[in-house]
């Protein structure tokens, strides 16, 4: 997978070098390029952004720069990449959409900052590829960098290869629309605290459904909203 993030701050995403995902760069399963967005401006001080149409507080990005670095980086890639947006105003990004994600071969991430990205980037946008505005949840950010941190590991994990034991990929939280169950380990008695019997017990079709009861347990507090439907 091909993924490419376009940011005013680039070396936010050195960070990704590390860990599985700098092995997965490594390997050749997952090929990240980063990219200043100032590299697209041409004035002397390199802006990126200026006050809104309409009055307000803040400021906003101005289009020609995305407009430049979408067609240097996207061009007339085929196929058509999905080009994701962080957004507060975005739709929510889930474990499902990480998934649906982890299956295409082109990802670019634009970083918005500021008040946000002037409106008809994403349009111009789609005609470059497939546009994404996603919410990593309900508060809001300074940039759309550590989103993207975020949503290129969710995504990144998925891909075939990039984990080394897929079956950890299964019992997770939000994989089976619930909430993990605990997880123990040795030692079985720590600082007066002892590990469920049940799970010593060897009986694995009573672990497996102490551990749905768990995860339901668990959802049923944390979560509900994941049980409504
Ligand atoms: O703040 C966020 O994105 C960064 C951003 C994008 C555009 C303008 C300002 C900030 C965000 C919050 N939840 N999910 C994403």
């Amino acid at each position: 997978m091909r993924i490419d993030v376009v940011s005013i701050f680039p070396t936010i995403f050195d960070a990704l070098e590390v860990s599985l995902l700098g092995k997965a760069r490594q390997s050749g399963l997952l090929d990240v390029q980063v990219h200043d967005l100032r590299d697209f401006t041409h004035d002397r001080h390199r802006t990126v952004d200026d006050t809104p149409y309409g009055g307000g507080a803040g400021m906003v990005m101005k289009p020609e720069p995305w407009g430049e670095a979408l067609d240097a980086v996207v061009g007339d890639a085929d196929p058509r990449p999905v080009i994701v947006f962080p957004s507060p105003a975005g739709e929510r990004f889930t474990q499902a959409i990480a998934r649906e994600l982890s299956t295409a071969p082109r990802l670019v991430f634009g970083c918005g900052r500021y008040e946000g990205i002037d409106e008809r980037v994403f349009d111009y946008a789609s005609e470059l590829g497939d546009v994404r505005l996603l919410s990593l949840g309900d508060y809001v950010l300074n940039g759309g960098e550590v989103a993207v941190m975020a949503m290129v590991e969710a995504i990144g994990r998925l891909v075939p290869g990039v984990v080394g034991n897929p079956e950890s990929l299964v019992e997770e939280s939000h994989e089976d629309g619930l909430l993990e169950y605990p997880s123990f380990t040795k030692p079985a008695l720590w600082r007066d605290r002892e590990v469920p019997p049940v799970l010593l017990s060897g009986n694995h079709g009573a672990v497996a459904r102490w551990r749905r009861e768990q995860q339901l347990e668990r959802t049923r507090a944390r979560r509900p909203d994941l049980l409504a439907d």
